[in-house]
């Protein structure tokens, strides 16, 4: 490939900051800028950059970054520029990915076996449940697990860090019991978990600095989510020369419950006096007003350092805070507001221009519910993961047996599928007698059913019989196959899979076991096969994985084919395939809002902006939640929605309160409803979003029959339906109308005698198609639900450095017109003396009193009977209990006199007191009624309409056959005469 002109394909993009960071011949830059400004953009054209123009071989640089999707990203911006052969040697990836490399390679050296598995949270989580349960240990598994995750990510406290970081906390004895006997385990099991693939590699690195000796420049996206351990892991991968290059924004760093650390910003520029500093003003982004308004949230939190962050586009329209009775109708109004987007654009704006933001998990049924009735299609980022599905899960045990069969939590979970009469009884038995021995299960199970050891009943030795002829054997058949996959290639993975499925007689075993859903899972086994194929495909051409040669430094050749796999399974769990189905340019994006960090779209709605929440009632820090309603606000290109119900999932019982986030300036900053769609409005956001405005004409032309171009359809201020008195009333004083009544379930398919329906709540070109089975739909694994298991009161009572107050640095470098970068972390610290911020320190004003036009004028009521929300990860050992004692309380907390007014940074020292148990479930939705119940009114005939779909639009004498679109609402205005006359 002829090397593309560096002048015209990278410099010619960037504005005179980012050029000065992309060029900048500093050691170590820092380039820490607001959202939408570039920083990535930036980062990806360093890279190319140092490999152009500094000469960098692509195998001696690496760039880390914090998601996968993140990587992939990369990678794609940078193959176009230097071509796929160039990118393919980049050391790219995410932390864990880059480590898990280093270590299969490399890791002999610290007396790691090259073939070791990764122990997924699954695998963990099931392994400290039973040593707690066998030790007798007084801590909740959970607890302890994230426990020890914590301590894991930490890593080593700078060394001048306070006495108190320094100094070892006083721990319960069992949590260091419970730690020592887990890490034990994993060794035995040659399983390496999430956190201890960044802790061996920084053993490896820190013991044999060779392996990076090779290493130019290393770089990192997204640093304000580094944790301790990924500090240290970027500093050991630095070693050789000390170039590094980091892009962040503090107001963005929402992973404090994965014990990523604001600090970490302060510690490089300390620890590095000659870092550059760049900071990036412009928001290339985002509409004026959404900058704006995003602003107004972030600037609330007062122990933050103030940045410059000016908007390159013009101010578009106002973001929209909407007032909804339920989170069901939230839900129809967001499918509404979408359709109409969609047809007022004239095909400018597509589905795949939406996002919609959750916080959290157990707010995305009525979402998906409403998508789902209406035919739109979406995709979830960061929804059930596809290897989680039980049938992929299975299928993965087998084959990590195949590769690893000292693994006895996978042996565990695989002895009885298919049935083989093994109760969990026999399976607790089997675990407890291969922990005693210090053997594995496998061993035990070999030793029982193929060797020395002899049943003393039939029943047994028929059972024995049983595991031998189904598990032992295929597993040892399956042996010797991945055995000729990594010698000659003579079989491939996919004979592999394919054998498995026959030894196991798979979709006959799903037949017996799903006879309702048997299909599905066939189908997912399938897509499972394919994928298989796709790695196959790209195993071929991969030489990727591969790390330079060292003199001296003796490597293992990574050609286990099987292992790579499986690793790539581990690694890859929000690469879902199942999101891959279906035309995605038709498809409406529902995320969390951790997922969506560092991704942008034209339209972006934040549904559910209530205390409770957001701030979540779970959460420990209330400025990290600021800082995520800030992260979804800024994903907006040029609209952003956010909406608010009156009540909760829970229905009547579940009145909420508008998120004091946005309360204090709802009024201001927000309109009460989705904008007017007229030409200006048209133009702008095409300007926005480098898009061509379609003539109105072609807008006009194409909306269909009855269509209101207004968001009107739902009433701006429902009325509260425990305090109506039923009579209509008009509260904003702009335009009066009869209540409009919404669609009951039962209603909305038919008027009783089988012909078309009488009523339509609205009526759009995208009829209902009603394709989504909801059962299979989808769950998410959320922040909340990390969180729950990360968060306790003890983890947060867990000591915080205080810190320096006064950063000394050397002489860093920075120019005269930017202020120092250390202010980013420096400000926190100066203020963190006031005291965190008290959860019930927000104000309490409702959406009702925030917005304008509040009128009332329609009852909207919910009916919601709470549930409990699905665990996303299935207890590991899914196939067998080992019974439900009890856990005791978790041990008292180790160290109550922390000084947190000598916490230095903001995001640290804001946790409110812990509320619920980590172990209580977030409240599910899925058992609440669909039913409304609402007074029968006249329709809004704008919106509603009894007429047949082939009356098209009427327009007003004298408007001619080319409407403006500055137009549009007035001659909407005469189809009031529509309106149904009775019911
Ligand atoms: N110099 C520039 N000129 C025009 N557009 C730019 C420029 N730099 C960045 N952009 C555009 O701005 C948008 C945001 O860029 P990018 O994603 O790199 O920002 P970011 O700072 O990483 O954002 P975030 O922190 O929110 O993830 C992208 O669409 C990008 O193409």
């Amino acid at each position: 490939m002829s090397k593309p002109n560096l002048e015209n394909t990278i410099l010619k993009s960037l504005n005179k900051a980012q050029h000065r960071a992309v060029t900048s011949e500093a050691s170590t830059v820092a380039i820490l800028a607001g959202p939408g400004s570039g920083k990535t953009h930036t980062l990806t054209s360093r890279v190319v950059w140092l490999i152009q123009h500094m000469g960098y071989r692509p195998s001696d640089v690496i760039v880390a970054t914090f998601t996968i999707k993140a990587a992939r990203e990369m990678k794609e911006r940078i193959g176009k520029l230097l071509g796929e052969e160039v990118e393919k040697k980049i050391i790219l990836g995410t932390f864990h990915s880059i480590a898990r490399r280093y270590l299969s390679i490399y890791g002999r050296h610290i007396g790691l076996d090259s073939k070791f598995n990764i122990a997924d949270d699954g695998d963990s989580k099931a392994i400290i449940q039973r040593i707690c349960k066998r030790l007798d240990l007084k801590v909740e598994p959970s607890y302890a697990k994230a426990w020890i995750s914590k301590k894991k990510a930490k890593g080593t406290p700078p060394v001048n860090a306070p006495k108190s970081q320094k100094n070892k906390q006083q721990e319960h004895p069992d949590l260091a019991k419970c730690f020592a006997e887990y890490q034990d385990h994993l060794e035995r099991s040659n399983l390496v978990d999430f956190d201890d693939l960044l802790v061996k590699c920084v053993e490896l690195l820190r013991k044999n600095p060779e392996c990076v000796s090779n290493v130019q420049t290393v770089l990192i996206d997204e640093y304000q989510d580094t944790n301790g351990i990924q500090y240290e892991l970027m500093k050991l991968f630095a070693q050789a020369r000390e170039r590094i290059t980091i892009v962040g924004d503090p107001d963005q760093s929402i992973y404090g419950w994965r014990s990523a650390e604001v600090r970490n910003l302060y510690r490089l520029l300390r620890e590095y006096p000659e870092t550059e500093e760049v900071s990036l003003e412009e928001n290339y982004r985002s509409s004026q007003y959404i900058l704006d308004t995003s602003l107004q949230v972030i600037e609330e939190d007062k122990n933050r350092y103030k940045k410059i962050l000016r908007p390159v586009h013009t101010k578009c329209t106002q973001p929209v805070l909407r007032s909804l009775g339920s989170t069901s109708t939230e839900g129809e109004w967001i499918v509404s507001e979408i359709k109409r987007l969609v047809m007022m654009f004239g095909g400018m704006l597509k589905n795949e221009d939406v996002a919609i933001l959750l916080r959290s998990a157990s707010l995305s049924r009525h979402i998906e519910s409403s998508l789902g009735k209406a035919g739109v299609a979406y995709q979830m980022i960061g929804g059930k993961k596809f290897y989680e599905r039980r049938e992929i899960k299975i299928l993965l045990d087998y084959l990590r047996a195949v590769h690893q069969p000292d693994n006895n939590d996978v042996i565990a979970r695989i002895i009885n599928v298919p049935r083989r009469g093994v109760g969990d009884v026999t399976i607790k038995s089997l675990l407890e007698e291969a922990e005693k021995a210090k053997m594995s299960l496998w061993s035990v199970l070999c030793k029982h059913c193929r060797g020395e050891r002899r049943a003393s009943t039939n029943i047994r030795a028929n059972m024995e019989q049983r595991i031998s002829s189904g598990l032992l054997n295929t597993i040892f058949t399956l042996r010797k196959k991945a055995d000729a996959t990594t010698e000659d290639g003579a079989v491939t993975l996919m004979d592999l899979v394919d054998s498995l499925l026959n030894q196991l007689s798979f979709k006959r075993y799903l037949e017996l076991e799903y006879p309702e859903e048997h299909e599905t899972r066939w189908a997912n086994v399938q897509e499972f096969m394919n994928l298989v194929k796709d790695f196959m495909r790209d195993y071929s051409q991969m030489d990727t994985e591969e790390l330079p040669e060292i003199e001296d430094v003796a490597q293992t050749k990574e050609d286990d084919i099987l292992g790579k796999f499986l690793a790539n399974v581990s690694l890859a769990s929000d690469a879902q395939r199942g999101d891959a189905d279906g035309d995605k340019s038709s498809m409406v994006t529902i995320s969390t809002i951790h997922a969506a960090k560092g991704l942008e779209w034209p339209v972006v709605f934040v549904p559910s902006v209530y205390v409770g929440s957001i701030p979540h009632s779970r959460s420990e820090d209330i400025e990290e939640e600021r800082r995520l309603l800030y992260v979804a606000m800024t994903r907006a290109q040029a609209m952003l929605y956010l909406s608010c119900p009156l009540y909760g999932p829970q229905g009547l019982s579940n009145k909420v309160e508008l998120s004091n986030f946005v309360a204090p300036f709802a009024a201001k900053a927000f309109a009460a409803r989705g904008p007017s769609i007229d030409k200006k409005v048209l133009e702008s956001v095409a300007r926005i979003l480098s898009r061509e405005a379609p003539p109105e004409k072609r807008v006009f032309d194409n909306l269909p029959s009855m269509f209101s171009p207004e968001d009107d359809t739902f009433p701006l201020s429902p009325v509260d339906p425990k305090n109506s008195d039923g009579t209509e009333e008009n509260g904003d004083g702009h335009y009066a109308r009869a209540p409009k009544r919404q669609r009951k379930d039962a209603e909305k398919h038919s008027s009783g005698n089988g012909d078309q329906p009488l009523f339509k709540p609205y009526s759009t070109t995208m009829e209902e198609s009603s394709h989504f089975t909801m059962s299979s739909l989808p769950g998410f694994m959320t922040a909340g639900q990390h969180q729950s298991t990360l968060s306790t009161s003890l983890a947060a009572k867990e000591n915080q450095p205080s810190g320096n107050k006064k950063v000394t640095k050397g002489s860093t470098k920075r120019d005269p017109n930017q202020k120092s970068l250390l202010g980013f972390v420096s400000k926190g610290a100066e203020a963190a003396g006031t005291g965190p911020l008290k959860a019930n320190n927000i104000g309490s004003s409702s959406l009702g009193k925030q917005l304008p036009h509040g009128s009332r004028s329609q009852v909207s009521v919910s009916s919601g009977i709470s549930g409990r929300q699905q665990p996303s990860l299935d207890p590991a050992l899914a196939g067998h209990k080992l019974g439900g004692v009890k856990r005791p309380m978790r041990p008292p907390v180790a160290n109550p006199g922390q000084d947190v007014a000598g916490k230095q940074y903001p995001c640290f020292s804001s946790s409110p007191p812990r509320q619920p148990s980590p172990e209580e479930p977030e409240p599910d939705s899925s058992k609440e009624a669909s039913t409304f119940s609402r007074p029968a009114t006249v329709f809004h005939s704008t919106t509603f309409t009894t007429a047949g779909p082939r009356l098209g639009v009427r327009r007003p004498v004298g408007m001619g056959p080319a409407p403006s679109l500055d137009r549009l609402r007035k001659p909407f205005k005469p189809l009031t005469m529509n309106r149904p006359k009775s019911r």
